[in-house]
């Protein structure tokens, strides 16, 4: 395990290291997950890549810093993390709010970024209303109370199985979130709108999503890889919100492909 104190908050992390001529690419998990969600990605990348995959704060065990969490304090750790690592022309591979704090930091600090992986988001997700609600359910009732719904949109109907000791596994770590994290987090999305800073990003980019996806459907994802200048759209079948945990090989397979196309560009 490792952990370092940035911006006030420890923030738990792994560092898998490559040659150093191989690619960094960087991870983010998405709302009520840890970075255990990118293993089964991770176990086939290694050796090929440098690897730094991180608990955003308030998930995990990274500390939450206080009941307040704002979208430009997720990505000023992420920019912390690179930084610590001294990581150049990283590629940032971010699901959901992952890939909303990939969005806003490559637009805050293009200078770190060489190309943007953005799994299953959106430039904006939900609406106020929506956020607001979850927020207040959570507050009442905690997260167990909501996680029935929340798994239907993350994983297909055959995941779902009672017989699925995964399932239940992801059931847990999204119950074990720290509620200040988690309805920090909900806040910070509410509050975000990246339309028009995406609108101006200037680097390769790839939209991915799981055609199942209930959370964050192809007909958003497709939204934004048409506002991003350039993007390419994906989808990946038989997943839904979380193709790196139901189709890893195929998310994998397509993570590669986009990076070397990176290098004989
Ligand atoms: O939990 C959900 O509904 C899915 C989700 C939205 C933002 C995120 O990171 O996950």
């Amino acid at each position: 395990m490792q952990f370092a104190r940035l911006n006030g908050v420890v923030i738990h992390h792994q560092v898998i290291g490559a040659a150093p001529e191989k690619p960094t690419v960087v991870f983010a998990n998405s709302l009520g997950t840890d970075y255990r969600i990118w293993r089964d990605v991770i176990v086939r990348m290694v050796g090929d890549y440098s690897i730094i995959a991180y608990d955003k704060r308030g998930h995990g065990l990274s500390e939450s810093g206080g009941t307040e969490i704002t979208m430009d304090d997720h990505i000023d750790d992420l920019i912390a993390l690179i930084e610590h690592y001294q990581a150049k022309n990283v590629i940032l591979c971010g699901l959901s709010v992952g890939g909303m704090i990939a969005q806003g930091l490559a637009a805050k600090r293009p200078d770190l970024v060489r190309a943007l992986i953005l799994c299953d988001t959106g430039h904006k997700i939900g609406t106020a209303e929506m956020w607001d609600a979850r927020i207040s359910a959570i507050n009442e009732m905690g997260i167990a109370g909501l996680s029935d719904a929340i798994l239907e949109r993350w994983f297909t109907k055959e995941y779902r199985s009672a017989d699925n000791a995964e399932f239940t596994g992801y059931r847990l770590m999204l119950e074990r979130t720290p509620v200040e994290g988690y309805v920090g987090t909900c806040a910070a999305i509410r509050d975000t709108d990246f339309t028009d800073t995406s609108s101006k990003l200037v680097m390769p980019a790839i939209c991915v999503v799981g055609t199942e996806d209930g959370s964050t459907p192809p007909a958003l994802v497709g939204e934004l890889a048409r506002l991003i200048p350039g993007a390419m759209y994906q989808e990946i079948p038989g997943a839904a919100h979380l193709p790196c945990i139901e189709k890893p090989i195929e998310l994998s397979e397509t993570i590669k492909a986009f990076i070397e196309r990176l290098s004989t560009n």
